[in-house]
């Protein structure tokens, strides 16, 4: 089937979503004196993001069901500081919803401008994202900002999207405001949007344009059987994964070129076109201690949804380090002790990744058999 009004309404959404985390760092993080750790911008960004996302889907598709990372408990309290909160996160998510169309945009789902939605209409917006996931049906999945330690360093974050029907991802959308639109050029223009539909492949855009009016960029991982030209992606945060099993797997592969660390799911993007030195790159996600079972995290499906479509319409292969693909039907995690991390490259040397992941865990003393 074709999900063609689900990909526009999803480009138009996460668009809208980088427009509204763009402005809340300006507005809040630059040009306030922050506390050091203080996480205020990041919560009001991550919450005005959830409502605007949610409130398009549900007005586009109202009987969907939606898994979002973020809940509106906090907002919902009675203090000074939850009302002061939920002001700001009203306001914004409305004037984004408002926001005028781009070129090309189409107008059929757009609540704006006119209808501003309520204080409660927003807090619903963001609570609908409560949904517990599973097996069957049509789910969406949002990660508002994603690498909220990223968007806080004013590096890498994303706002990612993905519709999962049946446990499968078919739409995958990923938007990253500060993501140069090549790599190789930081000065240059940044600002991406990578979207993908199963069977049709994946694609870039810039932020500023829409699919209709300018074409996409087709991406693809480049191929290549030499695991020496490969470029790592890890986490920037060490605590998020292990980089230094990561480096371990790099040797056994003979890889000479730096790893790439960046934060959120703006790696994926990078993995799909290709960026690195032309020899393809692994996304090497991988627990800091334990694994399976006895892993230190679990990982959620709004962190890998939308990428690991993108991953696979771009010609590669997404798995777990045991060779087990993820299951996106377990709930809202990729399920404890059933998900051993995320390794995806290209489907050439996919395998030769796995063989070298398994060797680094044997001389760590693990072995990727369930306890
Ligand atoms: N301890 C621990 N271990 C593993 N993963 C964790 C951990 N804590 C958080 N998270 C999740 O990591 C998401 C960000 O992943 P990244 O790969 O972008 O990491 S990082 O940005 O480089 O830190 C991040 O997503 P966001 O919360 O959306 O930022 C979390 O879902
Ligand atoms: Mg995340
Ligand atoms: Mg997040
Ligand atoms: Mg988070």
């Amino acid at each position: 089937m074709s999900y063609s009004k689900e990909k526009e309404l999803a480009i138009s959404a996460v668009r809208r979503a980088c427009g509204l985390t763009s402005s809340v760092f300006n507005r809040l993080v630059q040009n306030e004196k922050l506390v050091k750790g203080d996480k205020s911008p990041v919560t009001v960004g991550d919450f005005s993001a959830q409502a605007l996302i949610s409130a398009m889907i549900h007005h586009a598709f109202p009987s969907d069901v939606i898994v979002g990372e973020e809940d509106a408990a906090d907002l919902r309290l009675d203090t000074s500081e939850s009302t002061s909160l939920r002001e700001r996160i009203v306001a914004l998510a409305n004037e984004a919803l408002t926001q005028p169309l781009v070129d090309g945009e189409t107008a059929e789902w757009e609540i704006g401008p006119g209808k501003e939605q309520t204080s409660a209409e927003l807090l619903d917006a963001i609570d609908r994202g409560n949904y517990e996931g599973g097996r069957t049906g049509r789910m969406w999945c949002i990660d508002p900002i994603d690498g909220t330690k990223g968007f806080l360093r004013a590096d890498q974050y994303a706002v990612c999207l993905a519709l999962i029907v049946d446990s499968i991802v078919q739409v995958g959308v990923i938007g990253c405001p500060n993501l140069p639109l090549d790599l190789s050029n930081p000065s240059g223009e940044r600002g991406c949007i990578f979207f993908a539909v199963r069977g049709e492949g994946a694609f870039q855009i810039p932020i500023t344009s829409s699919p209709s009016i300018s074409p996409p960029t087709k991406i693809q991982i480049p191929l290549t059987s030499d695991t020496s030209k490969l470029t790592f992606l890890e986490s920037f945060e060490s605590a998020h994964a292990s980089h230094s099993t990561a480096s371990a797997i790099a040797s056994l592969l003979g890889v000479t070129n730096p790893p790439i660390r960046m934060d959120s799911q703006a790696k994926y993007g990078c993995l799909a076109r290709g960026d690195g030195n032309g020899g393809g790159g692994v996304y090497m996600r991988l627990p800091v201690s334990g694994l399976g079972p006895t892993a230190s995290y679990i990982e959620k499906i709004w962190d890998h949804a939308p990428g690991s479509l993108l991953v696979e319409e771009a010609g590669g292969i997404i798995s777990d380090a045991r060779g087990h693909p993820l299951d996106f039907g377990l709930g809202r995690t990729l399920g404890k002790g059933e998900n051993w991390g995320v390794i995806a490259t290209g489907k050439d040397v996919h395998a030769k990744v796995l063989e070298a992941v398994k060797k680094a865990f044997e001389s760590e003393g693990k072995t990727l058999a369930k306890a």
